[in-house]
């Protein structure tokens, strides 16, 4: 195993093809890497790079903010919002929510946690590396390291939450560790149920018609950790790629004002964290199940010099031994089935086999 630990400026100070061959000597060497954080890399090596700047961006309007305040009280409240999430489901793809009753002071501890994960000395975070994606537990580096020519700038943990993994799999770093990502794990889980039900009424379902589809949940919870880059116009961190599961409920890392970016309309719009909120995003699995009605969106995530950026996605989907084809009440003459039945399990595993490449995963199961 190689440990980077600290590079201090390896690339830093070398030009023409003494730093070409000093380039190569650190990218093989980033080969073997298990992080990102701290691995003090003053240049972005080869296998970060991309052909243009991902930067780019336009800053048309901002995606709407739904407020979940009184839903559950007051039918008006409820049906404005069951109207709000049709409407940003149609247009959109993705919607901002407030008034959700997730604890703010939660929100914000499982910020920090994530952030003194990854500024834990390299030897603590590495007995967790894998890249096997089936484990309920891991630290990774890109997507696949091993597979890929083409990286991305960005450490990750992912946590199985429902069905959840053994307590003896997590970290024991930081102490607070278990606590807080179990009592994040469950207060999302109670939200992406309720947020479940709102998706369903908003397709002219009965509220648990989704939750009866879906046969069970799988609930996950990726951490995404995108160090400071030095030169961020080069790279990426995160390539474009649409959910494959149902829904993803988002926290976004309200100190950096850039990083996720959606496709709308052919362009990229950045989406600007608000403080207290969550992002909502359409997967493929409500795209399949609602019959093309609503659309999981392309999205992705740039970097920046200054500052880390974490983001807290946690994704709700079927159960894994479930079979999805579109609800039986979403097709009709005029509305075909536009896509063939398939086992999530093996979607997810598909997904996970291949590169992130946009909407190429939903191709695969399209009539
Ligand atoms: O970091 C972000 O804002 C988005 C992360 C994301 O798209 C994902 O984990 O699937
Ligand atoms: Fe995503």
């Amino acid at each position: 195993m190689i440990f980077l630990g600290r590079l201090p400026c390896l690339l830093g100070d070398h030009c023409g093809a003494a730093r070409d061959s000093r380039m190569a000597a650190v990218a093989s060497r980033i080969a073997g890497v298990k992080g990102l954080a701290d691995a003090g890399i003053a240049m972005v090596p080869g296998e970060y790079r991309r052909d243009s700047d991902p930067r780019q961006c336009v800053e048309i309007e901002e995606i709407p903010v739904i407020d979940l305040s009184d839903v559950e009280k007051c039918s008006p409240a409820r049906i404005l919002a069951i109207d709000s999430i049709r409407s940003a489901s149609r247009d959109w793809g993705f919607f901002q929510i407030v008034g959700h009753g997730f604890p703010e002071e939660l929100m914000a501890s499982m910020m920090e946690l994530v952030h003194d994960f990854f500024r834990l000395p390299i030897e603590d975070r590495s007995v967790y590396y894998s890249e096997d994606s089936s484990s309920k537990f891991r630290m990774g580096t890109s997507f696949i390291p091993s597979k890929e020519t083409r990286r991305m700038w960005q450490d990750f943990l992912h946590q199985a939450c429902y069905p959840p993994c053994e307590i003896a799999q997590l970290p024991t770093k930081p102490p607070s560790y278990v606590k807080i990502s179990t009592a994040y794990a469950e207060a999302m889980n109670r939200l992406s149920k309720r947020v479940l039900g709102l998706f369903s009424e908003s397709l002219g379902l009965e509220s648990g018609a989704l939750e009866e589809a879906f046969g069970g949940e799988r609930h996950t919870m990726r951490m995404n950790y995108y160090p400071p880059c030095p030169e961020p116009e080069l790279t990426i961190g995160l390539d474009a790629h649409a959910d494959p599961n149902g829904f993803t409920i988002l926290q976004q890392d309200t100190r950096v004002k850039d990083g996720l970016q959606i496709l709308h309309c052919g362009a990229w719009v950045p989406i600007k964290p608000l403080p207290g909120a969550f992002v909502v995003n359409i997967g493929d699995q409500l795209q399949i199940l609602s019959n093309d009605v609503y659309k999981s969106v392309e999205h992705r995530v740039v970097v920046n010099s200054e500052r880390t950026r974490v983001s807290i996605a946690s994704f709700y989907g079927p159960a894994e031994d479930s079979h999805i084809a579109p609800m039986a009440q979403l097709v009709t003459d005029d509305a075909p089935a536009c896509f063939k039945e398939s086992a999530y399990g093996k979607y997810l595993q598909s997904f996970y086999a291949s590169k992130l490449d946009g909407k190429a995963a939903i191709k695969t199961v399209r009539y």
